[in-house]
């Protein structure tokens, strides 16, 4: 009963176009560009918060992928060094429906255009976002190529054959692109550790006044198959976060519970949540070893979030978490991390039709029955058929009773496929650090 979508049109260009959104099947969706000059390659998904649109652009999971806001007014509260979950914003551009006004909130420092024109980040406003997330609905979500040109000039073949020409997310393997260049410590004393309003501990330099605007990185390099174009550089490797820690020192001695992090493209409120649960954090990298993980001597192990497709992760990431299941230690994933785990104990993931992106997805505890009203970002799901015996579903997605959830009976390893440090979103998950901390904490010889 899905409805057809019309054969695509050639769509002249409207007086005042300076944005492009030109899909693989031969759409061309004009508006008015903003943010920075250039185009981006990648796959074109919706997200339906209201709120939290820095987070959302700074999340890593969101590399290789371009997004539609279905909340008309975007922009409106500006952009400030706080609300971000890494230091650049890793999701290519944005599409919405009304133009950005000037911010109006205590907490900006800067625009909204200004901020993504210094993140060489891509905006298009004036498009029916209805119409485009109903297209993606109706056929999935598609590659495409966002562009603006202040001159107005676009070459749509062009463009439309860079659409063509990326391979798609799938089979993409992301995080090890966009995770920490070098192992640090994220604790109690770090900078950050625990979030406060105004801290605004970003490392990237602030606009000076009438500065804002420029400094695009010159040329494209590679970002694990994302195209990019000549001014719109990749996401690249995260550096660490401000004032990192020494790792050294920390261990079982400490009086907190140490956590080893594994860094797939990780959320900074993720960290802090874990800090605000009780533990110490050390933060290593997507491609880190078993013996990397074990040097660190962790009470406890966390899989993070990230980018791409979880099969192509796998290659690496699984060996690793394997290793790290036998040693019998406390274990908790977040949306790869879940993936990631599943793969791990021999279960299967899917590409999904049209993913799930937005902060008021209900989720049902099956432990329970209680609902949970969480933050969701992801295009791929664990299939649940192909749970081994020892794994049991702990959450399901009531919007549609995809997979959400597993812990295994016979070890202490749980992880969920949203993300429970809420931050664009609601609270209701944030059990979960206090039950993984626990656990850690009670596992401690
Ligand atoms: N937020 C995430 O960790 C996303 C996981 C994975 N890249 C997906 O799209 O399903």
């Amino acid at each position: 009963m899905a409805d057809a979508l019309p054969t695509p049109v050639p769509v002249a260009k409207p007086a005042g176009a300076t944005g492009v959104l030109v899909l693989a099947n031969g759409d061309v969706i004009w508006g008015r560009g903003f943010g920075a000059e250039g185009s981006a390659v990648g796959e074109v998904c919706f997200h339906t918060a209201m709120t939290g649109y820095q987070e959302v652009l700074t999340d890593p999971s969101f590399a290789g992928q371009m997004i539609c806001f279905t909340f008309p007014h975007i922009g409106n509260v500006g952009a400030n060094p706080d609300d971000v979950e890494a230091d650049d914003p890793h999701a290519l551009g944005i599409i919405v429906r009304e133009d950005v006004t000037q911010p109006s909130s205590f907490r900006a420092v800067e625009g909204l255009d200004g901020w993504m024109k210094r993140h060489a980040r891509i905006g298009l406003s004036g498009v029916d976002t209805r119409a485009l997330t109903r297209r993606i609905r109706v056929a999935g979500a598609p590659n495409g190529v966002i562009a603006h040109s202040a001159s107005g000039e676009f070459d749509v073949a062009a463009l439309l054959a860079m659409a063509r020409a990326w391979p798609g997310l799938e089979g993409m393997d992301l995080a090890k692109d966009v995770s920490t260049s070098m192992h640090y410590g994220w604790g109690e004393d770090a900078p950050g550790g625990v979030w406060k309003l105004g801290f605004g501990y970003s490392s990237s330099p602030l606009p000076q006044a009438g500065g804002a605007g420029g400094g695009l990185a010159p040329s494209s390099t590679d970002d694990g198959g994302v195209e990019h174009s000549s001014t719109v550089p990749p996401a690249g490797e995260r550096e660490p976060t401000p004032n990192p820690l020494p790792l050294a020192g920390w261990g079982s001695s400490a009086a907190r519970p140490h956590v080893v992090a594994i860094d797939y493209g990780s959320k900074r409120n993720i960290f802090r949540n874990l800090v605000a649960a009780g533990a110490k954090v050390s933060v290593v990298s997507a491609t880190a070893s078993f013996d990397d993980v074990m040097a660190l001597n962790p009470d406890g192990i966390f899989l993070s979030n990230g980018p791409g497709d979880p099969a192509a992760t796998a290659d690496y990431a699984v060996p690793v978490i394997r290793q790290l299941l036998e040693t019998g230690k406390p274990l908790f994933g977040i949306c790869l991390g879940h993936q990631l785990l599943g793969l791990a104990v021999g279960a299967t993931t899917t590409k999904m039709f049209q993913g799930h992106r937005g902060a008021n997805h209900p989720v049902k505890r099956l432990s329970d029955g209680a609902v949970e009203i969480t933050s969701m970002n992801h295009g791929f799901a664990v299939e649940r058929d192909s749970l081994p015996a020892n794994v049991r579903e702990t959450h399901v997605s009531l919007f549609d009773g995809s997979n959400a959830g597993l812990e295994l009976t016979d070890k202490p390893a749980f992880s969920v496929q949203y993300h429970p440090e809420a931050s664009p979103g609601p609270q209701d998950s944030l059990y979960l650090f206090e039950r993984f901390v626990g656990e850690v904490e009670a596992s401690r010889g």
